[in-house]
């Protein structure tokens, strides 16, 4: 029985149609395993939903690299005329007859794979490039990828990504450093409900938070002498977070929290178990525990 592929790999790089990165076959509704018709039915969804031919799939530009790629190398490079802007950096595409996998700008990690909700939940942050954000729920980190290219290298924002299994961490920290995203990143093993690290107190030796400004500048060196400081070790941090005091009095400016969810939104996902097989898809997602605990979790992060 396949296991669900987004527990080990990176997100941008789940397996897709083998010939084509955007029709999706039409399949039988009744073929829905009945678990999920039941659930369903329960939330008031429309299965009809599910029925989806040409799903559009979204891709991002990678802003820490130079030499991006233009509309008309987009078209090339997936070899198809039907690829559109939504936004500044963000591109549409469908009937592409290259896989994203295959075409030289991904290959070259110059542009993400991306769901547009997923996008659009960071573009709602409205970030700014000194923004202090915590990433609740960030792995495998195409959300926490984004925020960085927003911040960018020239303020002193930062975000924190903190998940709760270390598996996905790690595969969150192997996306960071592949796209080179990653000066400005924090990521913590913890859970989001309780964490409590308050956003880094300096960049490098650039102070973020004026009430901090009589400390001496933290180099290598951390505090441990401060009984008040007990400093979390970090999953992973770039170079200019790793030393952090910890000790920032200040509240983090944007949070975003990306819980649990039961997938039932995400049609291209779901499809996908038409392959993968619906046994995988039930025992994943539709196991009763772990409905149960879902919106108490989301309940709970927030
Ligand atoms: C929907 S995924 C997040 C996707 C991610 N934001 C992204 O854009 O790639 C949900 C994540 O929540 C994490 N998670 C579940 N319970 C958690 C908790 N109590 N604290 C922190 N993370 C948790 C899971 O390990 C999983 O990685």
């Amino acid at each position: 029985m396949p296991s669900d592929p987004e527990e080990t790999q990176d997100y941008n790089e789940l397996p897709i149609d083998s010939t084509t990165t955007t029709t999706i076959v039409p399949f039988n509704i009744d073929n829905l395993p009945p678990s999920f018709q039941n659930f369903l039915k329960d939330n008031a969804i429309d299965p009809q939903i599910y029925t989806v031919v040409d799903l559009p799939r979204y891709i991002r530009l990678n802003t820490h690299l130079k030499n991006l790629p233009t509309l008309e190398e987009l078209k090339n490079q997936l070899d198809t005329e039907q690829v559109w802007q939504v936004k500044e950096g963000i591109f549409g595409f469908l009937h592409a007859k290259q896989r994203l996998v295959d075409v030289e700008a991904y290959k070259s990690h110059k542009i993400f794979g991306i769901d547009l909700s997923s996008a659009m939940a960071v573009d709602a942050l409205e970030l700014q490039i000194n923004d202090q954000v915590l990433d609740l729920c960030c792995a495998p980190g195409a959300k926490l990828c984004m925020i960085a290219n927003l911040l960018g290298n020239d303020g002193y924002g930062t975000v924190t990504g903190v998940d709760i299994a270390s598996h996905r961490l790690a595969t969150c920290r192997s996306m960071v450093k592949k796209y080179n995203v990653g000066n400005r990143i924090r990521l913590f093993e913890a859970d989001g409900t309780t964490f409590q690290i308050p956003p880094p107190a300096r960049v490098g030796g650039r102070v973020i938070f004026a009430d901090d400004h009589d400390e001496p500048p933290v180099t290598k060196k951390r505090r441990k002498n401060d009984s008040d400081c007990i400093i979390k070790k970090p999953f992973w941090a770039s170079k200019l977070l790793r030393f952090d005091t910890q000790v920032a009095s200040c509240l983090y400016d944007k949070v975003l929290v990306d819980a649990e969810c039961t997938h039932d939104g995400s049609i291209s996902h779901i499809l996908k178990y038409e392959k993968w097989g619906w046994d995988a898809f039930e025992k994943n997602f539709m196991n009763p525990d772990r409905l149960s605990t879902i919106c108490e979790l989301q309940v709970k992060d927030i």
